[in-house]
């Protein structure tokens, strides 16, 4: 007998009304909560015992930047954090790459309430309910599409990606968000200049709203983004940076934890999808509070409709080459982009379907055997490995596979392995068992992903 389909309102409402513990009984997958994800600080564990005499109050630690951040490397959807963000495309209706997989993990609810939020602009970001996932929301952002080149325009649309994404951070009261890295797949954006664009955004806007935040998580997918943030991240994050105060907003008002975000009044609620009084989905603005709107694009083509179209057939003629399930080399990518300058064909839109939907031309195989998730910090203690590691494999960068591994990095290992603690620069880091694989696939068999989700128990 088939199962009755949800109402996406009426499961967000449950869902936001749930405290943590009761949340984590509807988990379907594996999840790995925040306080498993080490912050990026150099904290050396033994200090904090030996530095504490019995009875001797705890010294007031000042507040370092690097408290605020965390790299991991593995799979978004199992992030136990207050928000995910999407690399979505301007439907909002689900498609390849972390954009399936998040819409593959969450379940159809997801795609319904997406269908109310008619799109979103490139730099804009919106937010709904995680549903299934372990992260309670879901923000989607419209990264530029970088085609090969990175003007001035893309640059500034991809910080703006991360600006609004974080004020609907601060606007639902939210304390850890988790971002991957956006652009960097199918729309093509260099790995290198990403990395800065995403590091400098969030250290700009941590630094101005500390009290805003607990934690920021770059999650990043591939040895070549986790090489580009594991060498930048003591740059933009020293751990000897406190957070300065003086510039600092004033604090949002208090919000208790895993509490459903305030009601906003009318002027308040842009961007977000929080129903109003009468529980009518209030027409979606554009723009959240912050929201840096891109005035004009030095690149016309970004903003015709072309570019959509052209962007909407580059993510189908991608998909349907198998691009979104297989991580491919930034030269691979290079090439495939070039060649994709001649044979996109402006018009032409990507077919919309719901993300829960089987494509012929993609598979999602959210299996058990997958890399190794790994939390990394400088003195990491291992998270927990879950009962049952399901997540979209990462596929290593074949430009990686001749590379010499990052001295001391863990290999990356296509069996199911606890996850390693990858230590910061200053660390040799432990490896844990398994050859490094040539290369791990990224792709998601739909028919794993609904073990993932399961048969939903009607509320
Ligand atoms: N890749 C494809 O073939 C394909 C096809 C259709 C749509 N899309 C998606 O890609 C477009 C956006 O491009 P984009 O470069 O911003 O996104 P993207 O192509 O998803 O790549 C963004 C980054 O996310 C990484 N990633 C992939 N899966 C995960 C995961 N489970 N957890 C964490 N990180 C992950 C990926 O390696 C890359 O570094 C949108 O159209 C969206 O629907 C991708």
């Amino acid at each position: 007998m088939s199962k009755k389909k949800k109402d996406w309102k009426v499961e967000k409402a449950r869902l936001l009304d749930l405290s943590l513990e009761e949340r984590r009984k509807d988990y379907r997958g594996n999840h790995v909560p925040l306080e498993k994800i080490p912050t990026w600080t150099r904290h050396d564990k033994s200090k904090g015992k030996e530095g504490k005499e019995e009875g001797e109050e705890p010294k007031a630690v000042p507040v370092l930047l690097s408290d605020k951040v965390s790299l991991y490397k593995g799979d978004i959807t199992i992030l136990e954090v207050d928000a995910i963000v999407n690399a979505a495309n301007s439907t909002l209706l689900g498609g390849g790459g972390v954009d399936g997989c998040i819409h593959k993990a969450a379940g159809p609810c997801l795609y319904d309430e997406c269908h109310t939020l008619n799109g979103c602009e490139t730099g804009r970001a919106k937010i709904t309910c995680g549903y299934d996932l372990p992260a309670k929301y879901v923000i989607h952002t419209v990264g530029p599409v970088a085609r090969g080149h990175v003007g001035k325009a893309q640059k500034e649309l991809l910080s703006q990606c991360y600006q609004n994404s974080l004020a609907l951070v601060k606007e639902h009261g939210l304390r850890s968000v988790a971002f991957p890295c956006i652009s960097t797949g199918i729309y093509g954006f260099p790995n290198e200049p990403a990395a800065e664009i995403a590091l400098e955004t969030a250290k700009t806007w941590i630094k101005k709203n500390v009290n805003e935040v607990d934690r920021v998580v770059f999650c990043v997918f591939l040895d070549t983004d986790f090489k580009i943030y594991k060498e930048k991240m003591s740059r933009f994050f020293p751990q000897d940076e406190d957070v300065d105060e003086e510039g600092a907003e004033a604090p949002a008002e208090e919000v208790k934890k895993d509490t459903p975000p305030s009601k906003k009044s009318k002027s308040q609620k842009r961007g977000s999808d929080d129903d109003d009084e009468d529980g009518e989905e209030e027409e979606q603005e554009e723009r959240a509070p912050g929201d840096v709107a891109m005035e004009s694009q030095t690149d016309p083509f970004l903003s015709s409709p072309q570019a959509e179209a052209a962007v909407s057939v580059e993510d189908t003629e991608m998909a349907s080459q198998g691009y979104g399930d297989e991580a491919m080399s930034q030269e691979e990518s290079e090439d495939k982009k070039d060649a994709a300058e001649g044979e996109t064909v402006p018009g032409k839109t990507m077919k919309s379907e719901p993300a829960g939907a089987a494509r012929e031309d993609e598979e999602m195989d959210c299996s058990e055997d997958v890399a190794e998730e790994r939390a990394i910090g400088p003195s990491a203690s291992e998270p927990e490995a879950s009962p049952r590691q399901t997540s979209c494999a990462p596929k290593s960068d074949p430009a990686d596979a001749g590379r010499d591994a990052v001295k001391g990095e863990a290999p990356q290992s296509a069996e199911v392995t606890p996850p390693t603690a990858i230590t910061g620069p200053a660390e040799e880091t432990r490896t844990q068992g398994g050859d490094s694989a040539e290369s791990e696939v990224i792709h998601c068999d739909l028919n794993q992903s609904k073990d993932r989700t399961g048969d939903l128990e009607e509320p």
